[in-house]
């Protein structure tokens, strides 16, 4: 009977260009067909795909697309004025950036998963999806399947988030969670992950945080209603990250993740916020330390809600067009009804504090030598930074020790001096490790 009104009510099909056909793209193609059906009842219209871009037509592809519908011209596809809905899923700055204009300005509604557009741009697009009164969704670009960016620009819109601290990136994820569960060092694992296919060939993005730089940017600009970019984001990836931080992490009952953590401050002049990506230790109680793998999962803080988890797959080609496929759901029905969806509120204007004046926690090993007075010296140099020191341990070795010194919190670049004089004092070997510290409640 359901099935019979539905198709009494379908109006004609919406038609759908996807620019892109990697991983994602043909994860798209694949859920559009074998799902035909029920997204025309969902939506009340078909969506039928009329043009797939590609770079090189004659790959094998893993979803069976026909031969007729590829072409190499993006640009002529978003500009033939009878598309209504575009996918781009083909990722970096162009042409992914003059294509989505395009096709905005020719009519169509876009869904996007290019997260590094999206942090270096997002504003130019917004602008002109405005302007052509259509629809930009963009689910996929952070943690993939995971449903995080609705939820905080639709569900907490009457909330105030005061902080999300999230694991963003599924490879860096993966080669801590290897280094911790194995004792691998940190080359090893990443072989690891390039073997079992979840780093590129080239894992710069990966590694060095620049991917999950990109998703904090679209994180902190939703969760906090103002503009943040990518270059407005502290960046540290994990590649020195050794295996003895990650020994020292355990020792404290802590795991070392990367995380990505967007702060709102309030300050004499109005809120502030922050926005960094960095490796740091959690303690093994806090929800995020369980975060095996590749998996992802964004932890928010809110003043009315309290604390909420979102936990999923954050990457991979079926994942993360499940998120594409939500989108193009939502902008399909918005279609038909003539309307746009909510579209991003950056009414804040919010200053984005340097990582100098965000206040953090340090975790320091210093090897020094085990006479008296030494841990006196070392403890006046953290006052005399005005860094309050929470906790100290200290290990004998032979005629040498190690102190290990958590902080509480404090300036970052009032922790980063004080690295900086304990390296100079005499007594002291080495710095050999230091962690930022999260989680604790502190
Ligand atoms: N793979 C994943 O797990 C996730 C990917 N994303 C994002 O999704 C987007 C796509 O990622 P993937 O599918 O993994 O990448 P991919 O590299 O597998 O696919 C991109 C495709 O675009 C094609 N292409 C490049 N230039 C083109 C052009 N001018 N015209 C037409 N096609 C062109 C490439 O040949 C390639 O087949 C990126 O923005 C990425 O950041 C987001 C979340 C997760
Ligand atoms: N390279 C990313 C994939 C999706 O954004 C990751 O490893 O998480
Ligand atoms: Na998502």
């Amino acid at each position: 009977m359901d099935g019979q009104r539905n198709e009494d009510t379908v109006r004609p099909p919406l038609r759908l260009a996807l620019l892109g056909c990697g991983s994602v793209g043909s994860q798209v193609v694949r859920l559009l067909r074998e799902q035909a059906d029920d997204l025309t009842a969902r939506v009340g219209a078909p969506i039928e795909l009329v043009g797939v871009a590609v770079r090189r037509p004659e790959l094998q592809r893993d979803a069976d697309v026909p031969a007729h519908l590829l072409t190499t011209d993006a640009a002529g596809l978003v500009s033939r004025g009878d598309i209504d809905l575009v996918v781009e899923v083909i990722g970096g700055i162009e042409p992914s950036r003059s294509l989505i204009l395009t096709a905005l300005e020719n009519g169509a509604s876009v869904v996007t998963a290019n997260k590094a557009l999206l942090a270096e741009d997002g504003s130019t697009l917004f602008a002109a999806a405005e302007k052509a009164g259509r629809d930009l969704y963009y689910e996929a670009a952070v943690a993939g399947a995971i449903p995080i960016l609705r939820p905080l620009r639709e569900s907490l819109a009457g909330d105030k988030v005061r902080r999300v601290l999230g694991i963003v990136n599924g490879t860096t994820n993966f080669i801590l969670d290897k280094m911790d569960t194995s004792g691998a060092g940190f080359t090893e694992a990443l072989e690891e992950a390039q073997d079992l296919g979840y780093a590129e060939a080239d894992p710069t993005a990966d590694v060095e945080g620049y991917d999950a730089a990109a998703k904090a940017a679209i994180l902190a600009s939703l969760a906090f209603h103002t503009r943040v970019t990518a270059a407005d984001v502290y960046r540290e990836g994990i590649s020195d990250v050794t295996a003895s931080d990650v020994a020292s992490a355990r020792e404290m009952d802590s795991v070392v993740k990367l995380l990505a953590i967007c702060e709102l401050t309030d300050g004499p002049d109005g809120p502030s916020v922050s926005a960094r990506v960095h490796p740091a230790m959690i303690p093994r109680s806090h929800p995020l330390a369980s975060v095996r793998e590749a998996y992802n999962a964004v932890f928010v803080e809110s003043e009315a809600a309290g604390q909420l988890m979102f936990y999923g797959p954050g990457a991979g080609g079926a994942p993360t067009a499940s998120a594409v496929l939500g989108d193009l759901v939502t902008v399909a029905r918005n279609r038909l009804m003539d309307v746009r969806g909510a579209g991003e509120s950056a009414y804040a204007q919010c200053e984005v504090l340097p990582m100098g004046s965000t206040e953090t926690r340090y975790h320091v090993a210093i090897d020094v030598d085990d006479k008296a007075g030494v841990l006196a010296q070392v403890a006046h140099t953290f006052a005399d930074h005005g860094v309050s020191i929470k906790t100290v341990r200290q290990e004998g070795r032979g005629v040498d020790a190690q102190l290990v010194v958590v902080s509480h919190r404090a300036a970052d670049a009032d922790l980063a001096a004080t690295v900086e004089a304990l390296r100079t004092m005499p007594n002291v070997h080495d710095v050999s490790s230091i962690m930022r510290v999260e989680g604790d409640g502190e």
